[in-house]
């Protein structure tokens, strides 16, 4: 029981939910509350309700994990807001900002409350095998123990770092949180090319599949840098420098990345009610 990880509130049990409740199950999670109607169920000894309204008085939670839709947080504020009293609110929404979140859970609470904390992170789904990457920023108002505590559930599911400016939390979103999709996105392609080109599809699949999980791991596992390990499979002359020259062209992938990385950055800063700015 020393070694388990402390109960959560976790408010939402979605994909980015679900995958970090997953990372934390195969790590030992104290008996915990997960607010969701639409998950089905969650183990023993953990406790699904439809409504925070369902969670008792006497629960007291590590710590207080928000992760519905960021448009779809203010329904619950006041309902959690008295939890806020007693845990640090660790918060994975996409753009919503760490102050916006305290001002609206202390609204919720008696006058002379006083502020809940919040702390915010960027997690991604691959939590759900370990293999997650999350930033965390917090207010100083945060402790150095709920900071360590952050570290703690996030460290069990994955990397962890930490940024000093909220204004960072937009590229991280854009780059690690959704970053994900693009990595899936590029299995995707390749399969479909490689049926479009004449391969069977289970060999497209599979070979589309494992090309991307190996290159992954290989970058992981032997330390060296993505530049170094992408001169290594180019042959002066081969096959690969072929392809390289369309992707490597200025106006291939280099503009289409940072378009997309801009796009996504732009819409975590309109998700939390700031003019978006290019
Ligand atoms: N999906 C991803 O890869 C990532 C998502 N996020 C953030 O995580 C949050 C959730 O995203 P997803 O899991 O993708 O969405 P999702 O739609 O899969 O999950 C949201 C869950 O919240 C539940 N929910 C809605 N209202 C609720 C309420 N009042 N009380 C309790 N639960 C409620 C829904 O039933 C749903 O299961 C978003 O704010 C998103 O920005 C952050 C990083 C990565
Ligand atoms: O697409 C989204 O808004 C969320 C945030 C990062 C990944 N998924």
């Amino acid at each position: 029981m020393a070694d388990m990880l402390p109960p959560v509130l976790l408010v939402g049990c979605g994909n980015m939910g679900g995958a970090m409740l997953d990372g934390w199950l195969k790590e030992g999670l104290a008996p915990s509350f997960i607010i969701d109607r639409h998950r089905p169920s969650v183990p023993a000894p953990h406790h699904l309700v439809r409504s925070a309204d369902e969670v008792p008085d006497s629960f007291h939670p590590g710590m207080i994990v928000l992760a519905t839709k960021p448009q779809k947080v203010d329904a619950v504020m006041s309902a959690i807001a008295p939890f806020a009293l007693r845990a640090p609110v660790l918060s994975v929404l996409a753009g919503r900002r760490s102050g916006d979140l305290a001002d609206r859970l202390t609204d919720a609470l008696p006058a002379g409350s006083p502020m809940p904390v919040v702390i915010r992170a960027m997690p991604n789904t691959p939590s759900s095998i370990g293999q997650g990457m999350s930033v965390c920023y917090a207010l100083p108002a945060a402790t150095p123990t709920q900071r360590a505590l952050c570290t703690r559930l996030l460290r069990a599911v994955g990397d962890v770092a930490w940024i000093d400016h909220e204004d960072q939390m937009d590229v991280v979103t854009a780059i690690s949180g959704s970053g994900p999709a693009y990595v899936f996105l590029l299995a995707e392609l390749l399969e479909e090319t490689g049926v479009a080109q004449g391969l069977p599809p289970a060999l497209a699949r599979q070979i589309a599949r494992q090309t991307v999980a190996g290159a992954g791991a290989l970058m992981i596992q032997g330390g060296m840098d993505a530049a170094t390990l992408r001169r290594n499979v180019t042959s002066p002359g081969g096959t690969t420098q072929q392809a390289l020259e369309v992707l490597m062209a200025p106006d291939a992938w280099p503009a289409a990345l940072a378009t997309a990385v801009r796009a996504a950055a732009r819409r975590s800063r309109e998700l939390s009610g700031a003019s978006p700015v290019s």
